[in-house]
């Protein structure tokens, strides 16, 4: 990975390739408390060490943790804050560059995620002696209003149980969190003016400590909620009309805790399932931005909801994982989620430099950098906003290719009136960062691809398909989750009838026969419009090849060659579904909405069956995941 760094105003380093992060994941390691520093060895070797290959110019550190109950694993961050180093040192290196975007109208996060215990307060909050990021970061941006004039303003709030309080205001009521074309209002929470730090000191730390107390017990029972604080920074214009330039928000999430190995002895609290679920759902977020995936679940809880305009789109974010210094398996799960997270934005880099470079080469296009973003988006106006192979045959790889026919809505800029202040800014900020990753990208990957940032809004397509479920670390679906509440009925009569059809060319497979009995095919066939499709290539291929070299195999292998040609002829059945479905027919599929039929159906015009392989549903707007959470499913209805 390209090493190359660029300085920041504040003379901090940031590697190019951190631009195209959403969310930059580092890791902070808790000083140890006086009973933790007694009971610990000093001649032993500590549980976590932090490694960096290259000094503190490495790309990524390894975070090495000894489990006493298994092998030693590693983990790789962007970066790791050991015990020594303390918050006005994370701030200067990670916070500060982000303060100094709000200025330039970007939203901006630091979430700070970790088990219990693990100092996730500490470094957001602080205290009045010992300020945590949130103070500094106040500091930093009173000075600058100082000079400017500008006005800040704060909210603070907690989320208990998927409900957002309003801290600053007691009130029963509850605060709404309503998105209004891609802004995200928070209705009922109070704003308060702040002129000094003093100010905000009282007003920050004694609405809060009323819920934490300093002095913390050991297995204490407190209300374990999530807490945010907002800061916006608000312009005045001659006319006296104010308008956000941009918000930072500091989020301290609850701990993350495995009720499967609680202790008898522990009360568990009814909410630490619900805390779990809201942080995965975080997690969820912060991955399907690394990895660049065109959905982002910001729906699947109000906390996510609440962040979705200051960790997509435009803006960026900081996670900082929080490490406990004394073994902890909590702390275990948390790195090496916040590692997967990592490592999906990395292989996001990478895969978009390769494929950048293999378009070039496709496109063989030898112009210099300059000319070629230009080059391409001429072709591919004249190609009706698609790039073609000169074979005509259509490339997969182009996840900003698509930006002529997004089927989820991209936010242009557009400057409209002064009460749309915030899209104002957020509409700034995304002209800003369009000519700055589009220069970024240039010089790292030297590539053609056009890169178009979006804010991607959910549709009434995407929360259909929203539902699949939450998964924890192995993959596993969550108990309980969202998805499993508001699971969609069962799989559309269609696909049902696909199933079926399958079920039907399944039978003769031990038979032998090389060649399908339609009759009998037809017989047992339900779904009228495909009688046409009863004897599928792949059908044949497997009677005459692989069942033929199957047979002479062991039962085993037998039954993998005949599981796979079932698999090849069910991909089959749905892609020539796709391919020849009607735009009802095919709103009744999972995942397919008005516009993604609308999409299909266009795409059919160009080309009379544009589905020839699972990767060409990308071209719809369905990432790799999604594709096969749909085929698993129908698969399922086998034996539904
Ligand atoms: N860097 C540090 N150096 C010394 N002590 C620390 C440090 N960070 C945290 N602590 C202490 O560790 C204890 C736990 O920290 P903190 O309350 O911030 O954890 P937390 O992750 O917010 O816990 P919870 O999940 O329960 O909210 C506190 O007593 C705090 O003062």
């Amino acid at each position: 990975m390209a090493s190359s760094k660029i300085n920041s105003a504040h003379g901090n380093s940031h590697k190019l390739s951190d631009l195209h992060k959403k969310v930059r994941i580092v890791g902070k390691i808790r000083g140890l408390l006086e009973s933790e520093a007694k009971s610990t060895d000093g001649s032993s070797s500590p549980w976590i060490s932090v490694q960096k290959s290259d000094g503190e110019l490495s790309d990524c550190v390894t975070i090495l943790c000894k489990d006493p109950t298994s092998s030693s694993k590693d983990y790789k961050l962007d970066y790791c804050y050991e015990q020594h180093q303390d918050i006005p040192e994370i701030f200067s290196r990670e916070v500060k560059p982000l303060v100094s975007r709000i200025f330039d109208g970007f939203n901006a996060s630091v979430i700070a995620y970790g088990a219990r215990g693990s100092g996730k307060t500490h470094t957001i909050q602080g205290s009045c002696e010992k300020p945590g990021l949130a103070a500094l970061a106040m500091v930093e941006i009173l000075s600058s209003c100082e000079e400017t004039g500008r006005v800040v303003r704060i909210s603070c709030y907690e989320v208990y149980h998927d409900r957002v309080y309003d801290v600053l205001e007691r009130k029963e009521q509850e605060v709404l969190v309503w998105e209004d074309r891609g802004r995200i209002q928070l209705k009922g929470l109070s704003q308060v003016h702040v002129k000094s730090i003093s100010e905000f000191n009282r007003l920050y730390f004694n609405e809060f400590d009323q819920h934490k107390p300093s002095q913390k017990i050991v297995n204490e029972i407190v209300r374990r909620s999530h807490k945010g604080l907002i800061i916006y920074v608000f312009s005045c214009d001659k006319d006296s009309t104010i308008s956000v330039v941009g918000k930072l928000n500091f989020v301290d999430l609850a701990g993350y805790e495995d009720t499967k190995r609680m202790s008898i002895d522990i009360p568990q609290l009814p909410e630490i399932p619900r805390i779990n679920k809201s942080l995965y759902a975080v997690e969820n977020v912060v991955r399907a931005l690394n990895a660049n995936e065109r959905h982002v679940p910001f729906r699947d809880t109000k906390l996510t909801r609440m962040l979705q305009d200051s960790i997509g789109g435009a803006s960026q974010a900081l996670m900082i994982t929080c490490l406990n210094p004394t073994f902890c398996q909590d702390s275990i799960h948390v790195i090496s989620w916040a590692s997967r997270s990592f490592q999906a934005a990395n292989l996001t880099c990478q895969d978009s430099a390769k494929k950048a470079k293999s378009s070039a080469r496709i496109m063989g296009l030898s112009s210099p950098p300059a000319s070629r973003a230009q080059s391409l988006s001429a072709s591919m106006k004249k190609l009706g906003g698609s790039l073609y192979y000169s074979s005509g045959k259509k490339t997969t790889n182009m996840p900003h290719g698509m930006k002529e026919r997004n089927v989820l809505p991209v936010v242009r800029p557009t400057l409209k009136s002064s009460q749309e202040s915030t899209t104002l800014s957020t509409a700034k900020s995304m002209e800003v960062l369009t000519l700055e990753e589009e220069r970024c990208l240039q010089s790292v990957t030297n590539t053609v691809e056009p890169f178009t940032p979006k804010l991607d809004l959910c549709t009434q397509d995407d929360v259909e398909f929203n539902l699949k479920p939450m998964t924890d670390l192995e993959g596993r679906e969550m108990e309980n989750s969202p998805a499993d509440l508001e699971r969609s009925p069962p799989i559309s009569a269609k696909l049902r009838e696909i199933a079926n059809a399958l079920k039907a060319f399944s039978t003769p497979i031990p038979l032998g026969i090389k060649t399908p009995n339609t009759d009998n095919i037809r017989n047992n066939h339900v779904c009228k419009d495909l009688t046409e499709s009863l004897t599928p290539e792949v059908r044949i291929n497997l009677r005459v090849d692989e069942w033929e070299s199957a047979k002479a195999g062991t039962p085993g292998e037998t039954f993998k060659t005949h599981s796979c040609g079932l698999k090849k002829s069910l991909v089959q059945e749905y892609l020539k579904f796709l391919n020849s479905a009607s735009k009802e027919e095919l709103k009744e599929i999972k995942g397919i909405g008005e516009k993604r039929a609308n999409y299909i159906l266009e795409f059919r015009e160009e080309s009379p069956e544009p589905f020839k392989n699972l990767e060409d549903l990308k071209e719809i707007g369905l990432s790799s995941k999604q594709i096969n959470g749909i085929m698993r499913q129908i698969a399922g209805q086998l034996f539904s």
